[in-house]
């Protein structure tokens, strides 16, 4: 449903060049929770930002159910890091969740459907009529991830973020990830640095390498379906698979020329 080929991205400065993005193959099954993990500024937020239509590649192509993506499509909703700058301090959390259904044009009892249900399942039905600033980061998060999903996207994007909030608030955040995508059944693109995250979260995680970036390895997580901060992060496998990811984003970059390819599980998880 969701195509990446041979993505590149060089940015040109009058003063220096940067190929952030040097050759990004994969592609995203409808109904797929996949994470995209890698060492800081090796090109995610640019991979995203090419997906999403919002930057043009230096070369390769996004293709969303077939079609080239050349602006910012409509099917697809992002979820940032800054939480803080997302969300208009001058609307309500509902009329925030609201704004992007009216610029689609969904009609009214519709919208009002979709509001309540989606900021229901992010468990803030107490909190309609407050505002961004009267609510903590954790809760502000939980207020873009409800407008994401009451847009009822085809593709839902998450650049890192988790990583402004405490690591308390980020456990129970991943948890409504899976269960959110559970309900909804979103295909959903997550992006992290942190390695036990994208283990915890994703069906598959791809793993990319320092700039300029390639894809390492496309690893399926066996993992049981029913996961929780406790017994999973605790399991034997949840730390093979951890170690396994490790050792690709480290891996010397003289060995970086051969990718491993997509790599099937060897037995299934146990918990
Ligand atoms: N507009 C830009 N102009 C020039 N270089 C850029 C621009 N945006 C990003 N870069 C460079 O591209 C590379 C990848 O940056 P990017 O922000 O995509 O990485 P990232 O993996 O998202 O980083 P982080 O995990 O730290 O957020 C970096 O070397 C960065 O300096």
């Amino acid at each position: 449903m969701l195509e990446v080929t041979g993505l590149k991205k060089v940015y040109e400065g009058k003063s220096r060049t940067v190929e952030a993005v040097r050759d990004l193959t994969f592609t995203l099954d409808t109904g797929e929770l996949v994470c995209l993990v890698g060492p800081s500024g090796c090109g995610k937020t640019t991979l995203l930002k090419c997906m999403s239509g919002l930057l043009e590649p230096t070369s390769g192509s996004v293709r969303l159910q077939g079609k080239e993506v050349d602006g910012p499509p409509p099917g697809m909703a992002i979820v940032f890091q800054e939480y803080g700058r997302s969300l208009f301090p001058w609307m309500s959390v509902r009329e925030n969740v609201e704004l992007p259904l009216k610029q689609k044009k969904v009609p009214s009892a519709r919208r009002k459907q979709l509001v309540d249900e989606s900021i229901a399942a992010v468990g803030l039905a107490d909190s309609h009529s407050a505002y961004p600033w009267q609510l903590s980061g954790g809760m502000q998060q939980r207020v873009a991830i409800a407008r994401a999903i009451a847009y009822e996207p085809q593709v839902l994007l998450m650049d890192e973020p988790f990583a402004a909030v405490d690591a308390q608030t980020r456990a129970d955040l991943e948890d409504l990830i899976r269960s959110l995508w559970k309900q909804f059944q979103v295909t959903t693109l997550f992006v992290t640095h942190d390695i036990d995250e994208a283990v915890y979260l994703g069906q598959r995680v791809l793993i990319l390498s320092k700039s300029p970036t390639v894809i390492r390895q496309d690893l399926a997580i066996d993992l049981p379906d029913e996961r929780d901060q406790l017994h999973t992060r605790s399991s034997a496998r949840f730390a093979e698979l951890r170690a396994q990811v490790y050792s690709q984003i480290h891996r010397p970059r003289e060995e970086q020329d051969a990718p491993v390819a997509a790599v099937a599980p060897a037995v299934a998880g146990q918990p």
